[in-house]
């Protein structure tokens, strides 16, 4: 019997981490990248991931390494777990290792030179790779623990999702396919932002019909913008649109509501973004989004909002009589009003 080709992980955080033991779980041997040799050793030996999700144990068929030559030429199915920040600069140089592999993508960010998504970028780098998009309401803590947890794979190329669900679901994880990878991966990278926006409010001890206000708009915000760009609108009722949008906005585990929770509570974004010691992809997200939606002459007004008190010395006293005092508008932009 020929042995069982092993699966990559690339990436040494805490998402990288569940996802490479919830595959280990279901009796793949996977290999986990990372670049710190140091970490690797360290994972090797305690069978656990000590900065990034500690207390977690390493199932025993994960092998965490720091060579990803190696890693890649052992492996087709490759998931990619780094963030949006460094995925182009940490792929590049292995490009021709990445030819002909099933790439997956689970990072949830926007590279700002020209607004490319993950997949894009995997895409450039690896043109002859097969590509795919994992995102859904799936809170790397939680994924680990074993909650009771769903998320999609999406592409057009429907033998992936099919070699994903394979490898992913299994007693505590459900892998729903969708097509519309485009709005699955824009709903993962968009409602990052709003979950600053959530702990913030909850730091500022807001009501219950505020953060339901918050979500709700913040989705009508999402949806319009991806509409503009050509993502079917359905694809945000589902579990990488309003499921990921609730999870990120009312979980205090979520490192983008910790952002948003240590600026409701006076920090800097500076000393905010340094005491959580973790990415949190909505900070480059609003940039990046305010600047996009500007230019498309898309209404956005929370994303507007949080970046004239992030970057234009607008405070949040302001920021939010302007909110309320803006001019009345519909409810669900995809109805028409006459309708009624
Ligand atoms: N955590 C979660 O709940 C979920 C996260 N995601 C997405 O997954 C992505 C990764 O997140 P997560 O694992 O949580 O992040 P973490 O902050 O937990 O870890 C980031 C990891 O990326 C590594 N890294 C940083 N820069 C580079 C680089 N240049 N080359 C190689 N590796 C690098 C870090 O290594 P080092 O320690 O050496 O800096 C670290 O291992 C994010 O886009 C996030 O949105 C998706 C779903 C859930
Ligand atoms: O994407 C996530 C949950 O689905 C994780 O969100 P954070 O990056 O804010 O922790």
């Amino acid at each position: 019997m020929t042995e069982q080709q092993p699966v990559a992980v690339l990436g040494g955080g805490s998402f990288g981490t569940a996802i490479a033991n919830l595959l280990a779980e279901n009796g793949q041997r996977v290999l986990q990248w990372m670049r710190d040799p140091e970490q690797a050793e360290a994972m090797r030996t305690q069978r656990e991931n000590p900065r990034y999700l500690k207390g977690v144990k390493l199932h025993p068929g994960v092998e965490p390494l720091n060579d990803l030559h190696a890693t890649l030429a052992a492996c087709e199915l490759v998931f990619v777990a780094i963030p949006s920040s460094a995925l182009r600069s940490a792929l590049q140089p292995f490009a021709a290792d990445l030819a002909g592999k099933l790439l997956i993508s689970t990072t949830k960010g926007i590279e700002a030179n020209g607004f490319k998504l993950m997949s894009q970028i995997l895409a450039e780098v690896a043109p002859q790779s097969r590509i795919g998009v994992l995102s859904g309401p799936n809170l790397a803590k939680e994924v680990a623990e074993h909650a009771l947890t769903a998320t999609v794979i999406a592409s057009e190329d429907e033998e992936l999702c099919e070699r994903v669900q394979q490898a992913l679901h299994g007693r505590t994880f459900r892998v729903y396919a969708s097509r519309d990878s485009f709005g699955v991966e824009l709903g993962g990278a968009l409602k990052n932002v709003y979950a600053i926006i959530a702990g913030m409010a909850a730091a500022m001890g807001m009501g219950e019909n505020t953060k339901s206000m918050l979500i709700t708009r913040a989705l009508a915000e999402m949806t319009r913008f991806a509409v503009k760009l050509g993502a079917n609108p359905m694809t945000f009722l589902g579990l990488a649109g309003v499921g990921d949008l609730i999870v990120t906005c009312t979980s205090p585990k979520s490192r983008n509501y910790q952002v948003g929770f240590a600026l409701g509570e006076g920090l800097s974004l500076e000393d905010a973004v340094a005491r959580l010691g973790e990415v949190a992809e909505g900070v480059n997200t609003l940039k990046v989004l305010k600047h996009k939606a500007e230019e498309m002459q898309v209404y956005m007004p929370l994303v507007a909002g949080l970046h004239a008190i992030l970057f234009e010395g607008r405070t949040l006293a302001q920021v939010i009589e302007a909110l309320m005092r803006a001019e009345p508008k519909t409810d669900v932009d995809f109805i028409p009003i006459s309708g009624f």
